[in-house]
């Protein structure tokens, strides 16, 4: 029976890394016989420019029928200072929300080939394989109240609130030390526990689920410290488990470790394995429209959707190698382009991965 993905292009480079993702989704469509159909919908600023909202309705209902969902990245400067509620950014946290896409994976998985394009040192990066796990549908990023308030002496004063309950932490406790049992069965749970209570819970639910993984180890560790390890000694980790702000923060620092943040794939997930899958940058508006974006990390995405929902794993590692085998051959866009490599653009690169799988 066919399956359905529904692809969100969105904003800024959004739409031109998106094209080269569905090149490779295409050919591994037909490579797999993988009976796989896409429709396009609009999410973000693009949206609001059609009708006025962030997230449609009919985006909503397409998302929820679908199989899977392929997002590019949603905002820009043009909507920047629209009414808040409105804004592209709250139409992402939108849906990730209505569709309980509580688990985010975002690995941070360095080809040996951009060891020199990282900015640090070949020797604390080499054999870099870390996956971060984000809690995504909660915390301080939907906590309620929120908002800007005006006080009585005229100022005005942003407030939000960080907030997790027991049963959120533990489902995606369980989510990190599953993986871990994957993966080489470490846990860290990154927490702020010595100031805030919040994390406090989530550090003693951490612990209280780990003691049905007692094969994994798990740690304990605070978010700046964590922030300073993952510079300093990036290879400690296996597996990061985290809040949805710290582990924002925290996996945009682990992209650079792969040479850019243009390499950086990941997917949210529900209970079921639906999930929708995303580069973890943005829409990058500095270079939007210029044909000089990465496309691999949405490539690199669609691996992962074809893993984690559609189970073909065999499809999924065809793409990771080929992403291998256009590194090995020297192509390297702006981003992670050094001296001595080939210089190509983000079309340029799709057909690349695309010949090579
Ligand atoms: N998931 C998403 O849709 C998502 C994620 C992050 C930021 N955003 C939005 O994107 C907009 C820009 O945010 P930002 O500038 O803080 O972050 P960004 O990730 O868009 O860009 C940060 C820097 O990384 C570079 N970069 C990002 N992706 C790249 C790629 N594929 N290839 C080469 N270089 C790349 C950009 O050129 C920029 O210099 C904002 O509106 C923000 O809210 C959206
Ligand atoms: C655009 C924004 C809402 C989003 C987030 O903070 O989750 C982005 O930074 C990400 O990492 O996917
Ligand atoms: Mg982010």
């Amino acid at each position: 029976m066919s399956k359905h993905i529904v692809i969100l292009a969105g904003d800024g480079i959004g739409p031109e890394i998106m094209a080269e993702a569905v090149k490779v989704l295409d050919k591994v469509n037909q490579q797999f016989n993988l009976d796989l159909t896409y429709s396009h919908e609009l999410l973000g600023g693009c949206a609001i420019d059609a009708t006025g909202v962030p997230l449609p309705d009919q985006t909503l209902e397409a998302a929820q029928k679908a199989d899977a969902i392929l997002l590019g990245a949603v905002g820009g400067p043009k909507w920047d200072t629209i009414e808040r509620s409105i804004r592209p950014e709250r139409g992402l946290l939108k849906i990730r929300s209505a569709l309980n896409l509580f688990a985010n994976l975002r690995p941070a998985i360095l080809y040996p080939q951009l060891a020199s394009a990282s900015s640090l040192k070949p020797e604390i990066v080499a054999g870099l394989d870390i996956l971060i796990v984000r809690e995504l549908t909660g915390g301080i990023y939907f906590g309620q109240p929120r908002g800007i308030r005006t006080l009585e002496s005229g100022e005005r004063q942003g407030y939000n609130t960080d907030v997790y309950s027991e049963s959120e932490i533990r489902r995606i406790a369980h989510v990190a030390f599953q993986l871990a049992m994957q993966r080489n069965k470490k846990v860290l749970s990154v927490d702020k526990a010595n100031v805030l209570e919040v994390t406090e819970l989530w550090k003693e639910i951490a612990t209280e689920v780990g003691k049905e993984y007692p094969e994994v180890q798990l740690s304990h560790m605070y978010v700046d410290n964590c922030a300073m390890q993952l510079v300093r000694a990036p290879k400690q980790f296996d597996v990061i488990f985290t809040g949805n702000l710290f582990g924002d923060i925290l996996s945009d620092e682990a992209a650079m470790l792969t040479g850019s943040i243009g390499m950086l794939p990941s997917a949210s997930l529900d209970e079921n394995k639906k999930g929708m899958y995303e580069p973890c940058h943005g829409s990058a508006p500095d270079i939007a429209g210029k044909g000089i974006a990465n496309p691999l990390a949405t490539i690199l995405s669609v691996a992962m959707m074809l893993r984690y929902t559609f189970n073909q794993e065999a499809a999924a590692k065809a793409i990771e190698d080929a992403v291998g085998k256009v590194l090995d051959q020297g192509l390297r866009t702006a981003d992670i382009w050094t001296e001595g490599s080939q210089k190509v653009g983000t079309s340029q690169m799709g057909d690349a991965v695309v010949a090579a799988i």
